[in-house]
């Protein structure tokens, strides 16, 4: 699979503070890459660097094989939505959405259809100063959206989102993604990263902690157990080992068992474990 940004011993001062402290990682075509890390971890300086908005302070990062660059080339074939709005407040959902849909030269008919995506197709005619903070994130969503970029970076888009429209921008999302697009997303939130992202960096202090698929992040980090419920309404914690599978058997042959329960680890237990801290 084509590696689509490249990144080698990041780091970034800005004058005392070490906000990144030599990472790197890659992310290939197509993938959804999360970046997980609690507040002041270096998520946005991050996506700043990859975004050409600042230059890290030693080491290299590629982006479609080059150094990124504000270019206008760049900048058509890549999303950015960071918590700059930049909307016309006194024009209406729709109108903001037209006039970068020129920009853009996308159709009135794509128009319609991130509308629809980001649930807001009832209230277009809204202007943007009487909007809810959450709705104007989903304006904000729905613009990156328009010209299906190759390559989309979110710093915590769902972060000021009802778990319902929550939801919404997922679909879209993960559509998007169908369609083609590498997103890198940057979030708090466990739930979102493990339902939508195939590989997940946690990062703590400006460095990467952990790297790898929900799923084996679970399996390498995890304490694995089995609750296991027994008919006198006891409830035992068993290993999953030689002697768990001994002690199961046991309840089994004697029918004592109730219920069988595996107890994985969440991503949140894990970066616990692995920090010292939650997110
Ligand atoms: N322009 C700046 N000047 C000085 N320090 C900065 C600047 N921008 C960020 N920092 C510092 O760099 C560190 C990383 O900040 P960054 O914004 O990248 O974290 P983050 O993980 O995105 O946090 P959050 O989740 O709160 O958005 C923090 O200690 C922050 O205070």
């Amino acid at each position: 699979m084509k590696t689509v940004i490249n990144v080698k011993d990041v780091t970034k001062t800005y004058q005392e503070v070490q906000a990144i402290r030599g990472v790197s990682f890659e992310v290939k075509k197509g993938e959804i890459f999360g970046f997980l890390g609690p507040s002041g971890s270096g998520k946005t300086t991050t996506i700043k660097i990859l975004t050409a908005q600042i230059r890290p302070t030693t080491g290299s990062v590629a982006v479609f094989g080059k150094e990124p660059a504000p270019s206008s080339e760049y900048m058509k074939r890549m999303g950015v939505l960071t918590d700059h709005s930049g909307l016309y407040e006194r024009l209406s959902i729709e109108d903001n959405l037209l006039l970068f849909a020129g920009l853009y030269e996308v159709s009135r008919t794509r128009v319609e259809q991130v509308l629809i995506d980001v649930n807001l197709k009832d209230e277009k005619k809204k202007a943007i100063k009487h909007l809810s903070k959450g709705m104007k994130q989903r304006v904000l969503i729905a613009r990156v959206l328009l010209h299906q970029p190759e390559l989309l970076f979110l710093d915590e888009p769902t972060s000021s989102l009802d778990p319902s429209n929550q939801k919404y921008i997922h679909q879209a999302l993960k559509e998007l993604n169908r369609a083609g697009t590498t997103i890198f997303l940057t979030t708090h939130d466990m739930l979102e990263a493990e339902g939508l992202c195939d590989r997940i960096a946690f990062l703590n202090g400006g460095k990467i902690v952990a790297l790898d698929t929900p799923e084996n992040l679970r399996i390498q980090h995890g304490n694995q157990t089995i609750t296991v419920r027994l008919m006198n309404g006891d409830k035992k914690l068993v290993a999953c080992d030689e002697q768990g599978a001994a002690q199961i058997y046991h309840y089994l042959k004697q029918g004592q068992m109730q219920t069988i329960h595996s107890n994985e680890p969440t991503l949140g237990d894990i970066f616990i474990k692995l920090t010292g801290r939650g997110l």
